[in-house]
């Protein structure tokens, strides 16, 4: 638990460009507020994405974020979500190769941190389209170290081609929109 045992609001980004990617997505939110210290607080509309980095060819990613309050600290919350990751089969072999999961803490409060093994905010989230415009979507008023994250969206890139769905519209055939 944190020092205060007080609740924080964070930032979670998911992706997945591996398997069943919408199943994936869904039952990784389920498993991430599946514990007391973390409750679910908004979901954004599921994007489909370019893959950004890694690899040439690897399949398009669906990307989302989610805002959860938690009374974990951001060390706790680091190791549930990796271990969420697992569960999903997450492997760490090639950097920005294709995953059945990816989750990332964007934000966790206010907190600023340096640390390589939990950087805050997440250190190249605001240039990622694919983390910028679906938390734009969920809440237009955000805001990511003093800019509005719409702002930081229109900058990340040309929105254009990316889809979207609402979690609960989607099944593996229907098309996002
Ligand atoms: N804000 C953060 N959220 C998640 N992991 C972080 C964060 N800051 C640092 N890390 C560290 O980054 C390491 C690598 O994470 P991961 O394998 O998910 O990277 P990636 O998704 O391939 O690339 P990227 O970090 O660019 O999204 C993790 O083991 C973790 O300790
Ligand atoms: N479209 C897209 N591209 C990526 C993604 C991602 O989630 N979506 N994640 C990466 C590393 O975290 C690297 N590139």
């Amino acid at each position: 638990m944190n020092a205060t045992g007080a609740l924080t609001r964070v930032i979670l980004a998911l992706g997945s460009n591996l398997g069943e990617r919408r199943g994936t997505l869904a039952s990784a939110v389920g498993d991430l507020v599946d514990r007391p210290e973390v409750r679910l607080v908004d979901v954004s509309p599921v994007v489909s994405t370019k893959p950004v980095g890694g690899p040439e060819g690897q399949p398009d990613f669906l990307n989302m974020v989610i805002a959860v309050d938690t009374t974990l600290d951001p060390y706790e919350l680091l190791a549930h979500c990796q271990g969420v990751e697992l569960a999903h089969h997450r492997e760490r072999t090639v950097r920005w190769g294709a995953r059945t999961l990816d989750i990332d803490i964007i934000s966790y409060g206010d907190l600023h941190s340096d640390d390589p093994e939990l950087t805050l905010p997440h250190p190249r989230a605001a240039g990622r389209a694919f983390v910028m415009y679906p938390w734009s979507l969920m809440d237009p008023g955000a805001m990511l170290a003093g800019q509005p994250v719409v702002e930081l969206a229109a900058v990340a890139g040309d929105m254009s081609g990316i889809g979207h769905a609402a979690m609960d519209e989607l099944d593996e055939e229907s098309p996002l929109v």
